[in-house]
């Protein structure tokens, strides 16, 4: 630990490498299959809190180690003699258009309890994004080029100006988290108190699956659209960007895009249609976004070569998919250009196996995915309740 009179002298800190490209995949997939609109146009958000409420609660323990590491290094570096609390932690992806000019994180009355910043590169400029370079108003370094695993800390005040530019195409992936010494903005505990009220502890729903939240939060607009004229539905889009399409089963009366999100749902390639009906459109991106992660490392050998998952699309199938398409983006073009650089991992894919096979491979491989988490939050929540505070429980012993 530093001194005092060096420590507040310290204000910025920049770790190369401080994340794995396994541990920046991991949280792409988490964000790209979970998050919302966010807080401000063009821009896209991953709570915890919104996993807790959405029934991924075991999406959470990828996030307790880096929370953890992070944590440490602030109390270090700056040389905190206080005890430090998580305010915020979340995934944000900017996209095209989203920039913020110069401020300070705690520039706003109700900010004031924000201490240090940290955010982490989950992706690179040039290569998944253009624009989006982050500069310090004053002081070294002046601009930082955001480079997939580094990470930037710095004090929420005053003496770390900031901005970012302008993103210009694609889709900018941070893991961005907010310090505080306030133990009343503790995000542990906000946490801890939605998880003891979640299916989690209901020893008969052992399931992993999605639910979406009863108020629309995934509606893309490009103006202010309360009624969802304009934009699109961004689950729908980041299928769509990866070449794909969505059926909705049974007879449905209803025309209001937002029904259609509790409903049972099929995956449509091409001409095809995917046997397996998903729980909800939430539960099949999981399971596609899974697939665009572990690719080619799927298991697929319990899989006949022989066996078909999927068969054509009959004249009357062909016309929901169209129709659904028309409730799920009132613009194309928009979607397009919005996840123009989403593409990586999907179709490039579907040809080494059929595509049907592959993602049988991944809805099996992502239910074990989703019980191994499940088991380690399980695990570790009475330890976390015991403490008020979240954080790597061994569970070996
Ligand atoms: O993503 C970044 O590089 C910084 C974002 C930022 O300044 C903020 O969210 O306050
Ligand atoms: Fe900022």
């Amino acid at each position: 630990m530093v001194d005092g009179a060096e420590s507040r002298q310290r204000r910025r800190l920049i770790l190369e490498n401080f994340l794995s490209r396994e541990e920046c995949r991991e949280l792409e997939f988490i964000h790209k299959s979970c998050c919302t609109v966010g807080y401000r146009p063009n821009v896209l958000s991953t709570t915890l809190l919104h996993l807790v409420a959405t029934n991924s609660a075991h999406l959470i323990i990828p996030f307790v180690p880096i929370r953890e590491k992070l944590k440490e290094k602030a109390e270090e570096f700056f040389g905190c003699h206080y005890e430090l609390f998580v305010e915020f932690t979340g995934l944000i992806s900017w996209t095209r258009g989203a920039s913020i000019g110069w401020h300070s994180d705690d520039n706003r009355p109700y900010l004031k309890q924000r201490e240090f910043s940290a955010v982490c590169y989950l992706n690179s400029y040039g290569v998944e994004f253009g624009g989006g370079l982050f500069h310090f108003q004053d002081g070294e370094p002046e601009t930082i080029s955001p480079f997939y695993g580094d990470c930037v800390m710095y004090t929420a005040d005053s003496d770390n100006v900031h901005s970012v530019d302008e993103i210009t195409n694609g889709e900018r992936l941070t893991l961005t988290l907010w310090f505080t010494r306030d133990s009343s903005h503790d995000e542990d505990a906000k946490l801890l108190s939605l998880l003891s009220q979640s299916p989690l502890h209901d020893r008969f729903s052992n399931s992993c699956l999605p639910q979406p939240p009863s108020c629309n939060m995934y509606w893309f607009s490009p103006e202010d659209d309360p009624n969802f004229k304009f934009g699109f539905d961004i689950c729908w889009a980041r299928l769509h960007a990866l070449g794909y399409d969505i059926y909705f089963p049974g007879d449905h009366d209803f025309s209001e895009y937002p029904d259609l999100f509790s409903q049972d749902v099929q995956l449509v390639w091409g001409d095809k249609i995917f046997f397996q009906k998903f729980e909800n459109i939430l539960h099949l991106l999981q399971v596609v976004q899974f697939l665009c992660w572990k690719g080619k490392e799927l298991d697929t050998t319990n899989l006949n070569e022989d066996s078909c998952y999927a068969e054509y699309l009959s004249p009357k199938r062909n016309v929901g998919v169209s129709y659904f398409k028309s409730e799920f983006s009132k613009n194309d073009g928009l979607a397009e250009s919005v996840f123009s650089s989403a593409t990586s991992g999907g179709k490039e894919n579907q040809h080494w196996l059929g595509w049907d096979k592959l993602v049988v491979a991944a809805a099996a491989a992502w239910e074990d995915y989703a019980s191994i988490l499940r088991r380690e939050l399980l695990g570790s929540f009475s330890h976390w309740r015991n403490c008020q505070s979240i954080y790597s429980v061994s569970l070996d012993s």
